[in-house]
């Protein structure tokens, strides 16, 4: 079975070592956690409130020890972007194959860890957002504005008030790749507004508005467990890996979509005469 280390116990990292502990598709082997937290080397089921699990938890200057001692197949990271670049080139160069789930990275930053994972012929995927949901919701945005040129293009994404980065991970990757659809040319920043309020889990919606209609494509996760899902999905994706993927590579999404396009070409709609 597939042996996990989570690297990350906070909010989210937490919550998705209390999925995998209930899951019988992976064991948890060890967790990583800050070179100062008080929770380096207690039982990381212990730590999440469960039953003792056998999870030892490590501080990340002992990370060759606990790669070492627990031989993980993958990590999934989700620290903070400064401890999640350097325990990735420390990650890569055990042979360790890395879930991204961290954001925050700059753009020289994100250059630098997919030079590390090309540097170390590492397995990656780098996944601002985890969710399936997101990734579905990247594709739709994607095609609604190609279709409705001339539509003003608007992100809004709400998280709990205390995330540090902002805007999001996901709300950059969303801006980024809308602006890329735009034809060469009339490229432009799509603008995003952020709200950190109280314990908003996550939500992204992109508005395209017209003179007189507008459409709304939205996102929102339920609770953590979102997370752990598509952690989860990506983990087993990349597993038996090595290059550099994103969420839409472990959901076949270009797959998906020309399956889609063939099978319409195949039955093209039934047209009436006039006799
Ligand atoms: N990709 C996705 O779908 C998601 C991404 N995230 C991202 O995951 C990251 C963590 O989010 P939260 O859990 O809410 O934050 P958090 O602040 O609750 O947790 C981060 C944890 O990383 C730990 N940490 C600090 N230095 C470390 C080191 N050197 N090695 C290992 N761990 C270290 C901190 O002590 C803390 O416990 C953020 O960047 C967030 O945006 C969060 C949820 C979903
Ligand atoms: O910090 C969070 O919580 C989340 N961060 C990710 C991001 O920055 O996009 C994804 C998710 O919405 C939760």
């Amino acid at each position: 079975m597939m042996k996990v280390c989570i690297s990350g116990l906070g909010r989210a990292g937490s919550q998705i070592a209390k999925y995998l502990l209930a899951c019988d598709r992976v064991d948890l082997v060890s967790g990583i956690c800050s070179p100062t937290s008080t929770k380096a080397g207690r039982d990381l089921g212990e730590i999440i409130g469960c039953r003792a699990a056998g999870v030892p938890v490590y501080p990340s200057d002992r990370i060759e020890s606990c790669i070492f001692n627990t031989r993980p197949d993958l990590i999934l990271d989700f620290s903070n972007a400064a401890a999640a670049l350097k325990n990735a080139e420390t990650f890569f160069s055990l042979n360790v194959r890395v879930v991204m789930g961290t954001t925050g990275f700059s753009k020289a930053e994100e250059a630098e860890l997919y030079a590390l994972a090309d540097r170390f012929g590492a397995g990656l995927i780098y996944a601002p957002n985890i969710t399936r949901g997101v990734s579905t919701m990247m594709l739709l945005t994607e095609l609604a504005s190609r279709i409705l040129t001339g539509y003003d293009v608007e992100i809004i994404e709400m998280h709990h008030k205390r995330k540090v980065d902002i805007p999001s991970g996901t709300a950059s990757k969303l801006a980024d790749r809308l602006r890329e659809s735009l034809p060469v040319g009339e490229r432009h920043d799509v603008p995003v507004s952020s709200v950190r309020a109280g314990g908003i889990v996550g939500c992204h919606k992109v508005m395209l508005v017209g003179e007189n209609d507008m459409i709304e494509i939205s996102h929102q996760s339920f609770s953590r467990n979102a997370f752990a899902e598509g952690a989860l999905f990506a983990a087993e994706f990349i597993q038996d890996k090595t290059g550099i993927f994103e969420m839409k590579d472990a959901m076949n999404l270009d797959g998906i979509l020309m399956d889609y396009l063939n099978q319409s070409s195949d039955n093209p709609p039934r047209r009436f005469a006039l006799v």
